[in-house]
């Protein structure tokens, strides 16, 4: 894994007071773990480590949604503007989509449905990057790498917003990683809670009034 930040476990975040936070999610948020200026900086970082690796190759660059949609295409403009600016050479992308879906309230439920997504045909003997916004205990990565391998890509690599440090982990870690946070559920910046709270710009912590609000 490249350099990964580290928020430790005593970090606090921010007070929602120092922010703007949508009206509607006020009273269910425990405070600002990545402000979203945070990320897009952290993002430009990833891109160049990226477009340094990847060298003049084709690239298929696979979003894992729905969470990983905004870090999807914050990561690929960055991408695009390297390949606009550095002029001794351009990494060619194509871009994919997948879905996948395996969590209830803040528990994986155990199954990783695939919902719909493209023929993954596209992948065999190119090089692979799998977008995703997060790797909890690592089940939907390990699922979602075993699918690909049956269609041959020459290699894969994965680039993951945000790594949890979560005592149920498989073990999997990403090739490129944002953030190692805390064991706590975060939303914002397209992670949610029962769909709720991709809306949000910042990545914060919920709290159990946002937990007991929107459970089902
Ligand atoms: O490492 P894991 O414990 O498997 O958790 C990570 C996965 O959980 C979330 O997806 P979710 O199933 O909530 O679907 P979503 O992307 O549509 O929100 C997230 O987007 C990751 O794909
Ligand atoms: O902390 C989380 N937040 C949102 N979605 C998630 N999917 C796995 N962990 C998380």
């Amino acid at each position: 894994m490249t350099n990964c930040i580290k928020i430790e476990d005593s970090y606090q975040g921010y007070s929602l007071d120092s922010f703007c936070i949508p009206k509607h999610y006020e009273d269910d948020l425990e405070s600002v773990l990545i402000p979203y200026g945070v990320i897009h900086d952290r993002i430009e970082r990833i891109a160049k480590d990226i477009f340094t690796d990847f060298g003049k190759e084709p690239l298929v660059a696979i979003c894992v949604l729905k969470g990983g949609y905004k870090f999807y295409t914050d990561l690929i403009d960055k991408i695009n503007s390297l390949n606009r600016n550095q002029g001794e050479r351009s990494v060619p992308l194509s871009v994919d989509f997948i879905r996948l879906r395996s969590y209830q309230n803040d528990k994986s439920v155990g199954t990783i449905e695939v919902i719909g997504g493209d023929n993954m045909e596209s992948v065999k003997g190119k090089n692979v990057l799998v977008v995703e916004d997060i790797i909890d205990t690592g089940r939907t990565m390990m699922k979602l790498l075993g699918l690909l391998e049956e269609f041959q890509p020459k290699c894969v690599k994965v680039a993951s917003l945000l790594l949890k440090r979560q005592p149920a982990s498989n073990g999997y870690i990403p090739e490129y990683c944002g953030f190692e946070i805390p064991d706590k559920f975060v939303v914002g910046y397209a992670l949610d809670f029962n769909e709720r709270f991709r809306d949000l710009h910042h990545i914060c912590v919920v709290n159990n009034n946002g937990i007991n609000k929107y459970k089902v």
